[in-house]
Parts: C-alpha cells; sequence; structure tokens
C-alpha cells in the first residue's frame, strides 16, 4: 500500500466531520469509491489517487462536478485520453494538474538552472533511471495488472521520460530503441506487462536520452542481497555534466555533483544541495515535493501564479512518448478506458 492509499484509508475511518474553512483555503477531497467528495459542495478540489486505468474516467467526473483536479501519474493510458481531460478542464475553467511533485521542488530546479546558465555548455546526452528492487511490489499490485494500466513504463518510466524531456527543454524526435523484460505469464493480457523498460530516445540537435524503468531489479549474489535503488538522473554537456541523485525523493536526501573545468580548463568536482528556492515566497527547507506542489496547486486554484506549473502540453506530451516507447518495444499502449463521458 502506498502513502497516498494510506491517507486514503484514514480519510475513510476518520471521515472528517465537516468544518467551517476560511475562504482563503481551497477545500480538497479525495477521490475514493465510497468518497463522496464529488457530490460535496464544500469541497471545491479533488486529488484522483485512483489506479491509472482509472485517472480518465474519475478526472472527468471529478470536472464535469466542478471540481479542480490534482491527478496523480501518468495521466491517463492514453494521450488522447489526457488532451480530453485537458481540454474539458479549459473548457470548465478548472485546474488540472498532473502530480509530477518532483518538478516542484527546490533540487531539480537547480540543476535546471545550471544546465540554463550555459555554464557547463550545450547538452549532448541525458540519461534517467528509476528502479526498485525485486519484492518492494506484490504480484497483485496495480502496477503490474494490465487492464488497470499497469507496466514498469507507465509507474516509473512517466518519472524518467518526464525528467528527460523537462532537462533537455525540448521534446524527442524519435524512439531510437526501446526493450521490455516481461513476466512469463499465461495471461495473454499480463504479458503485456514490463516489469522493466529501457529505452533510448532522440531529441533535437543530435542529442540523445536513455531511461531505464523498473519495478523488480534483481538482487544479487544469488538473490541474497538486494540492489540499491536507482534514482539518478545526468545530463551530459559539452563543458561537463551534472548528475542529480534522487530526483524523485529529494527531500529525504540528494546531492547535485557538477563536473566542470575551471577558468584554467582544469577539471573540477562541486557538490550541492537545494533544499530552498530562497526566492523570498513561503517555504521550509523541510518542504517535501509534495508540498510545495500543493502550494503550487492552490496558487493555481487561487488565481495565483505559482512558482512553478506543468503545462496541458507537457502532460499530453510525456503520454504521447510514453505510447511511442510501448510501441517499440511491441507490447502496444494501455487499454483505453472504456468510460464515455456525457457529451
Ligand atoms: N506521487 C507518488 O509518489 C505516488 C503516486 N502513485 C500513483 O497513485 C496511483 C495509485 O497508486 P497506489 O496508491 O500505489 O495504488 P493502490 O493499489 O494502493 O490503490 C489506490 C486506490 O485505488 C483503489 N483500487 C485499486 N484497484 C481498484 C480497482 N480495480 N477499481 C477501483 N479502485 C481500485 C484502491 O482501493 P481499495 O483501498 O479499496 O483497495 C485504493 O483506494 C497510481 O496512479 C500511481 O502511479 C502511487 C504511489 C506514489
Ligand atoms: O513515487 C513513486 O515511487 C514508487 C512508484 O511505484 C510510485 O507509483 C511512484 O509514484
Amino acid at each position: 500500500m502506498s502513502l497516498f492509499s494510506l491517507v486514503q484509508r484514514i480519510r475513510k475511518a476518520t471521515n472528517p466531520p465537516a468544518s467551517p474553512v476560511p475562504n482563503a483555503t481551497p477545500r480538497i477531497g479525495i477521490l475514493s469509491a465510497t468518497n463522496l467528495a464529488l457530490d460535496d459542495p464544500n469541497v471545491d478540489a479533488v486529488y484522483n489517487p485512483s489506479p491509472n486505468g482509472l485517472h480518465f474516467e474519475w478526472t472527468m467526473k471529478a470536472l464535469a462536478a466542478g471540481k479542480h483536479v490534482l491527478l496523480e501519474k501518468p495521466s491517463a493510458d492514453t494521450a488522447d485520453e489526457t488532451r480530453q481531460m485537458f481540454e474539458f478542464a479549459e473548457s470548465k475553467g478548472l485546474v488540472l494538474l498532473e502530480a509530477f511533485h518532483y518538478r516542484f521542488h527546490p533540487a531539480i530546479a537547480r540543476v535546471k538552472a545550471i544546465l540554463d546558465s550555459g555554464e557547463l555548455g550545450p547538452i549532448k546526452d541525458l540519461s534517467a533511471s528509476l528502479a526498485l528492487p525485486k519484492g518492494m511490489f506484490g504480484p497483485a499490485d496495480i502496477r503490474y495488472d494490465y487492464s488497470l494500466g499497469g507496466g514498469a513504463m507507465m509507474d516509473m518510466g512517466c518519472y524518467t521520460m518526464n525528467v528527460l524531456r523537462f532537462l533537455s527543454a525540448s521534446e524527442p524526435t524519435a524512439v531510437l530503441s526501446a526493450t521490455a523484460r516481461t513476466h512469463p505469464s499465461p495471461s495473454a493480457t499480463e504479458q503485456l506487462v514490463d516489469a522493466a523498460t529501457t529505452a533510448t530516445l532522440a531529441f533535437p540537435g543530435g542529442v540523445t536520452g536513455t531511461l531505464v524503468a523498473d519495478l523488480a531489479k534483481p538482487w544479487w549474489a544469488r538473490g541474497l542481497l538486494p540492489p540499491l535503488p536507482d534514482v539518478s538522473v545526468r545530463v551530459v554537456c559539452a563543458r561537463g555534466d551534472v548528475a542529480l541523485f534522487n530526483f524523485p525523493g529529494p527531500f529525504f536526501y540528494h546531492s547535485i555533483t557538477v563536473r566542470a573545468t575551471d577558468a584554467g580548463g582544469r577539471p573540477e568536482t562541486r557538490v550541492e544541495k537545494a533544499y530552498t528556492f530562497g526566492d523570498g515566497r513561503s517555504e521550509e527547507a523541510w518542504w517535501t515535493t509534495y508540498r510545495h506542489q500543493l502550494d503550487a496547486f492552490v496558487d493555481k486554484v487561487r488565481g495565483r501564479t505559482p512558482r512553478t506549473w506543468i503545462s496541458a502540453e507537457d502532460s499530453v506530451n510525456n503520454m504521447v512518448w510514453i505510447e511511442k516507447v510501448y510501441e517499440k518495444t511491441g507490447l502496444g499502449s494501455r487499454p483505453k478506458s472504456q468510460y464515455v463521458h456525457p457529451k
């Protein structure tokens, strides 16, 4: 069970009584099968942490009910569904945000600022990995359920795809190669679920980007030693490189390692940390990625300008390229939602 399901369960169990909420604070509900947040006029916005394959249906229903939506990643099973959700949100004047929480933290912002500063020269190659040890997710986990939009490329690959696109400041032009590791399964649909995917993409200007997404990284020493999680992104530039260790969870711990050449052409390495923006806006060094994200979401709902935002186009393009990777591996896109939204 994830932290989010836990929160959801606690919410369900405690069923907090309605209380007056100051106008400045949007009242956020969490969607679940038994949660009637959509019918509750006291709820302004909902968080949608349903399995991937249900994102489209419940986001469309929430938007139809007039709620702003903070939607878990990946936004849907297909780019077409993502496009529909954002178009609907726009037409209703509602906020819809795909919860790529890491994008709201100072650590990734610092890496982007280093790249944008030109200090390291033009980008040549990027690589991003998100790989967790085998055993973290059981066989019944939603991540292995094709009908619910399962697969490593969906679950972890959506982050790696996102960070490659974000740091390269461009969209891929092609999937050069992509391979998936699947489990032998008697079920035809479960054979379409990738436990791991590796892909290399072409970006404009001869730049390449490689992603690794693995839900079950094999153990070492004949299965006795768990491997370390792989949670890094690295960008190689003409005059050096920058790597962020733990890009998805930088609030626990992270390090930004920059290798550059000094004015005399000598190589130098420095390690940075970024737990605050220091831009005078409200923040604390302990704030999680989720806290920063929630701040931005609330800002947007309240008509203020958030420090960071993820556009509709960004979310649509992320799904476009996830689908292209699935196409290249031969597994194909996850099944489109059966939900038909009433016109
Ligand atoms: N941003 C982040 O850090 C994280 C994001 N996620 C994202 O959140 C989403 C949910 O993941 P996670 O919390 O691990 O998922 P869970 O398996 O814990 O399920 C989440 C909820 O979905 C319900 N559910 C499960 N299967 C079905 C089904 N077939 N039909 C209807 N409801 C169902 C569960 O209900 P019940 O309790 O009744 O079983 C549960 O309330 C995914 O999109 C995932 O990518 C997940 C973890 C972390
Ligand atoms: O943050 C995360 O880490 C673990 C994943 O399986 C999960 O879905 C993801 O959002």
